[in-house]
């Protein structure tokens, strides 16, 4: 929005905003979208306690662009009377006098009298801050934009830089310019979101205070408050150095947070590491604004200002969550854990569908937990459990989790949950010298998003939204990103003893138990061993090895458990090959032996139904894999399925297996897990498999956009999730293999998203994933001495 050329306010010239009188006492300067005057105005504002203030005068060309004038006067408004925010005290929008056609709106603040930090700086060339100086600075500074932050849904700045903190009378730093402010902006879906973001972006933001997430949209990443703490480390190494820490590369540093500390001055060197661990290119390395805050307090020497917000909720959270835990111990085991099983068929199911609504405004930004809850929707047989009701309502703490790090006294910072933030973590420790950042607990990510809301001025009251960008509306639950619901479960393999460190003070346990738990909830998963570590060296790990394959066919590699699945080695395919034959044999065998027991001619047994009746059926037609037609759940009343429950049968499947069993040994018990697809390739990787995700090939040739939709198909953002997760850091995650158009199912969908056409991978996730245990339970029934 250019600023139309009108004629300046002359001194002692009057003017009516809202119920002040104002009279103009001088013109200080002109913003990019405003004129500033001093003013005198009554009656006296009793927070500031003077009659002296600021008014700044905005030209809008048009009434839609009013909203955007809106945003940053309703931002004001929830955060006057922070001391370290420039205070609000009255605004007037009005048809112009000066410009037919257009609007000005006014808005009376706080006057800051010492003017900006920048000049301030520009005091200061020769002799450069001293730490304590910076320190001040930075303190303040950032304790107004926790109290944006600090709302609920959070408001980010999006426009924090030196030009924008203004110093009052009495020397505090004050931040202002609320032009830009948004809610938490989620990842574009489409090529349209993208293009939307990417102005909004430009036009709202200053180019070397952007973040990685916002150069690069199609990093998976919201634009949230990590994004605002990016901002505020450019901001720190700029009071500091002067210049900004990318400015010599530019955008392609950014994007890789590369950049280097000038040798002098010379800093403290936690002010340096804190400067690095803002500066990280991944948001959920980055600490967030209460640890930033807390940081700063500790090199000062000082008590922290505020209380950490997010630890807080986490706490709060985490009450609710025990309760919603003994409340369940009331309910009889059985129902508790069939209710749980459901969760995760649910949950695929839900989370296709576009927007949820919940009764609970919800902020915008959600860690995976929140898909469950919100997943947890009664559907029949999941209202009557109480604690996952309990979880339901409480679900607008969840969010908060994820911010809920914090440097612990021993300087760990974390971001709740994600073990690739851990080793991320470990590593910039190890590269920034004396005080060193040990995650506690890497902390997931997440957010979604928002902006100035174009369209709708009734929802800038409370929430800067846009529909074309919000994962969600106020009132409807987020999606995250897929990374970061990946982030979540792989954080909890990657556990470390530091994380233990400081639990108790940092409330860092309660995250990492909540994550425990929430992940078993999510998983539907009861036991205390991993299934596919009991089932190592048993005769489960034929079974395993058998369907697998069948697995994989029926989820065209995209199943959960099959993700690693392609990878099998030749040995293993062998051994499918072999198990294959061996129940067709077996199954020619008791074809005859019941052909010959009934007296019946085999033309007259009932063949099963060809593949165009279901799509279980369709599978089994392929005649590579004799399991898919064995355990064809809709094949399982015909004639030919009985036959398996022959003892003839029985016996001499037994048997084969019996002896694939014995000649096992040269199978790699890594095998054994690739029928889950719970294992990976990475030899080196030392964490349960089944937390371990297969290392994908490159991404770079992934279409990003569909990266990032990803978001609305929860199996395969399950896999993308665990393809994302940085244990190793430096590996480029390979895509997840791509289903064959001749495995997709057709479903009908009638019934279930209503006239939503569910995308074929999620249905065959969904279906998948019941019938392949199912078969599975069914087959263990049937010979429980060969698999157990
Ligand atoms: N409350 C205030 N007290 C004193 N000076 C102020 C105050 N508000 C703004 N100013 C001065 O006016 C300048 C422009 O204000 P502001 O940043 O709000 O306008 P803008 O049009 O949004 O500018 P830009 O978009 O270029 O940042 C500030 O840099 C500051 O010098």
């Amino acid at each position: 929005m250019n600023q139309p050329q009108i004629p300046l306010y002359q001194p002692n010239q009057t003017l009516t905003v809202g119920s002040h009188q104002i009279k103009i006492i001088k013109y200080l300067t002109s913003g990019g979208f405003a004129q500033v005057y001093k003013v005198e105005f009554s009656p006296i504002d009793p927070y500031i306690n003077t009659n002296v203030g600021c008014l700044k005068r905005v030209i809008i060309p048009d009434k839609q662009s009013l909203n955007m004038l809106r945003a940053e006067v309703e931002a004001m408004k929830l955060l006057r009377n922070n001391r370290h925010v420039v205070s609000y005290i009255d605004s007037h929008a009005s048809k112009s006098t000066t410009i037919a056609g257009n609007y000005e709106v006014f808005l009376l603040m706080e006057y800051c009298e010492k003017g900006g930090l920048i000049d301030f700086l520009n005091t200061r060339l020769q002799n450069r801050l001293n730490d304590d100086e910076i320190l001040k600075i930075m303190s303040q500074t950032t304790q107004g934009i926790a109290a944006m932050h600090a709302l609920q849904p959070p408001v980010i700045h999006r426009d924090i830089k030196i030009e924008n903190v203004l110093i009052a009378a009495n020397g505090d730093y004050k931040i202002c310019d609320f032009g830009s402010v948004c809610g938490v902006i989620r990842p574009p879906r489409n090529n349209m979101e993208l293009e939307y973001v990417k102005h909004d972006i430009l036009r709202n933001t200053t180019a070397q205070y952007r973040s990685p997430e916002m150069l690069n949209l199609t990093s998976g990443f919201p634009i949230d408050e990590k994004s605002d703490v990016w901002a505020l480390g450019v901001f720190l190494y700029k009071i500091c150095y002067y210049i900004t820490p990318f400015e010599k590369v530019g955008e392609s540093a950014i994007l890789q947070a590369r950049f280097q500390f000038p040798a002098v001055p010379i800093y403290n060197g936690r002010t340096k590491n804190l400067i690095k661990v803002m500066l990280s290119k991944s948001p959920t390395n980055r600490p967030n604004v209460c640890q930033v805050l807390e940081e700063v307090s500790r090199i000062q020497g000082k008590p922290c200002p505020i209380k950490n917000f997010y630890l807080e909720r986490a706490m709060k959270f985490s009450q609710q969550y025990n309760q919603s835990i003994n409340m369940s111990i009331d309910y009889p085991r059985q129902t508790i854990n069939s209710d749980i099983g459901k969760i995760p068929t649910e949950l695929h199911h839900s989370a296709t569908m576009v927007e949820l609504k919940t009764k609970n405004p919800l902020p915008v930004s959600l860690p995976m937990s929140t898909h469950v809850t919100e997943n947890l929707e009664p559907k029949g047989s999941i209202t009557h459990t109480p604690n996952m009701n309990i979880l339901k309502n409480k679900n607008s703490y969840i969010p908060n989790l994820q911010h809920a790090n914090t440097f612990t006294n021993l300087h760990e910072s974390s971001s709740f949950a994600t073990g690739p933030d851990l080793s991320v973590l470990m590593q910039n420790s190890e590269a920034i010298s004396n005080s060193t950042y040990v995650s506690a607990r890497p902390s997931s990510p997440t957010k979604a998003p928002a902006f100035h809301n174009f369209s709708s001025a009734k929802s800038m009251n409370s929430h800067y939204t846009d529909r074309e960008t919000q994962t969600f509306t106020p009132h409807s639950p987020v999606r995250r990103p897929l990374s970061r619901v990946s982030s979540i479960r792989s954080n909890i393999s990657v556990d470390s003893e530091v994380a233990y460190l400081d639990d108790e003070t940092t409330g860092n346990s309660l995250v990492r138990k909540l994550s425990h738990t929430l992940k078993k909830v999510i998983t539907g998963e009861s036991r205390n061993t991993s299934p596919i570590r009991s089932r190592q060296n048993t005769g489960d790990s034929l079974w395993n090895s058998a369907t697998h394959k069948l697995r994989s066919r029926l989820t065209g590699g995209n199943n959960k458990r099959s993700i690693s699945h392609e990878k099998t080695t030749n040995k293993s395919n062998s051994l499918n090959r072999r198990i294959s034959s061996m129940i067709r044999d077996t199954e020619s065998n008791t074809d005859k032996s019941i052909l010959e027991k009934d007296n019946m001619p085999a033309s007259i047994i009932p063949k099963p139904k060809p593949s165009s009746q279901s799509p279980m059926t369709e599978l089994s037609e392929d005649t590579e894999n004799g399991l898919s037609l064995r355990y064809n759940e809709q094949l399982k009343d015909t004639p030919s399925i009985k036959l398996m429950v022959n003892k003839e049968a029985k016996e001499s499947i037994q048997k084969k297996v019996q002896n694939l069993l014995n000649n096992s040994d040269d199978i790699p018990t890594r095998r054994t897990a690739s029928g889950y697809g719970r294992f990976t390739n990475n030899e080196k990787s030392k964490s349960p498999s089944r937390l371990k995700p297969k290392v994908p090939p490159s991404s770079s040739s992934g279409n990003k956009i569909r990266q990032s939709s990803v978001i609305v198909t929860p199996l395969s953002s399950l896999q993308a999730k665990r393809a994302n997760t940085k244990i190793d850091n430096k590996r480029t995650p390979p895509p997840v293999p791509k289903k064959p158009n001749s495995l997709k199912i057709k479903v009908n969908t009638n019934g279930r998203d209503g006239n939503k056409p569910r995308i074929a991978s999620e249905t065959t996730d969904y279906l998948m994933e019941v019938d392949v245990d199912d078969l599975e339970t069914k087959f263990r029934q049937r010979f429980p001495s060969t698999v157990r």
